[in-house]
């Protein structure tokens, strides 16, 4: 185990913003803490690194209680989303500030600068004034100072946000490329919901100050623990119905479950509607075009239903708003929740 929170409980200007958390963390690992703006994300690394004091609980890493210890004591090293580089200083020398302040021998600092802007594609630009960069580069400078100081984990609150989308994909590949091979142990905070899913190896998602579900990425996806949880990954439809002997029953369908007789609500993922040709109790209200995919609004009675599904499906003359199709359901595709 590399971190281990127990029972924290944060208080910022008089009220209690973190609740209870309890996280494990094995060496290595690719965290994310995702979660909607004021949730306490930000505070949660904080308080790992130790620039936020905590009321109760214990912050363990690798084996160690550090709640106690002063930050730069930690072995944590934080990242936050404006890098906080020193502007007047070069490229080298704000990667080898840590190494100088431990009096590291200049060679041995010049070596490692070199490897490290190798690493995240910036050969070359020790000489360069920080403010002489794009955004992208600064991240990368800031990346490179962080792992120059060799932490035992590091954090990064939102580092990406700044950048545009194709910029922040391929500093999330870089960041993880660079975790993998280094085997560095790593929180990122996001409120990115794509970038954690395509990143981590567990995501904590965290609403109100508590974690609400800490899973991995594909199991935090398909098997949500609450209705909140399923939102915060999209829009879900859902039915509201009886399980009687190993059938759940709607008033719009009917379908095998392995579940216990009782009531539930049963939420479908969009994408997992598919459309059907061949029938017709669902009218088309709505297709909207998002590139790659559609999404098409589907009524049959009051009840509207969102399916999502491959742009081709408009070259067909019958994918029209105002005209007639089926759905079909999986079974394994349903989650229930029971009511
Ligand atoms: N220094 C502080 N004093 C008082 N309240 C604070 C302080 N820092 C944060 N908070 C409050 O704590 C809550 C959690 O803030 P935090 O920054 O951890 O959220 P977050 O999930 O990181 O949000 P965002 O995604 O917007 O950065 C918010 O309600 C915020 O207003």
């Amino acid at each position: 185990m590399s971190l281990k929170l127990e029972n924290l409980k944060v208080n910022m200007g008089g009220n209690e913003i973190l609740h209870d958390i309890n996280l494990d963390m094995n060496s290595g690992e690719f965290i994310s803490l995702l979660g909607p703006s004021g949730c306490g994300k930000s505070t949660l690394l904080k308080t790992i690194a130790g620039l936020n004091d905590l009321q109760e609980g214990k912050v363990i890493l690798f084996d160690k209680e550090i709640q106690d210890i002063s930050p730069e004591k930690r072995g944590a090293v934080i990242v936050f989303q404006d890098l906080r580089l020193f502007p007047h200083l070069s490229v080298e020398k704000n990667i080898a500030f840590a190494m100088n302040l431990k009096k590291i021998n200049k060679n041995e600092q010049k070596k490692v600068v070199k490897k490290l802007l190798r690493e995240v594609h910036l050969e070359g630009f020790e000489n360069r004034k920080i403010k002489e960069l794009s955004g992208g580069q600064m991240q990368r400078v800031a990346l490179a100072r962080a792992l120059a100081s060799n932490p035992k984990i590091l954090l990064l609150d939102e580092p990406f946000s700044g950048l545009d989308e194709k910029l922040r994909i391929e500093m999330g590949q870089l960041v993880k490329k660079l975790q993998r091979e280094n085997k560095i142990t790593m929180i990122l905070v996001t409120h990115d919901k794509n970038e954690a899913l395509q990143l981590s190896d567990k995501i904590a998602l965290i609403m109100h100050g508590d974690i609400i579900q800490y899973d991995n990425p594909y199991k935090i996806y398909t098997s949500p623990y609450s209705k909140e949880v399923a939102n915060y990954f999209g829009k879900n439809n859902y039915f509201i119905g009886k399980v009687d002997n190993k059938i759940f029953k709607t008033e719009h369908f009917e379908i095998k479950c392995n579940k216990k007789d009782g009531n539930y609500e049963a939420m479908i993922r969009p994408a997992n509607v598919i459309i059907d040709n061949n029938k017709n109790d669902f009218q088309i209200k709505e297709i909207t075009y998002l590139g790659d995919f559609v999404e098409i609004t589907l009524k049959k009675d009051k009840k509207e239903v969102l399916a999502k599904a491959s742009a081709d499906l408009l070259s067909k003359d019958c994918f029209k708003e105002g005209n007639k199709v089926g759905i079909i359901i999986k079974e394994e595709e349903i989650t229930y929740f029971e009511v």
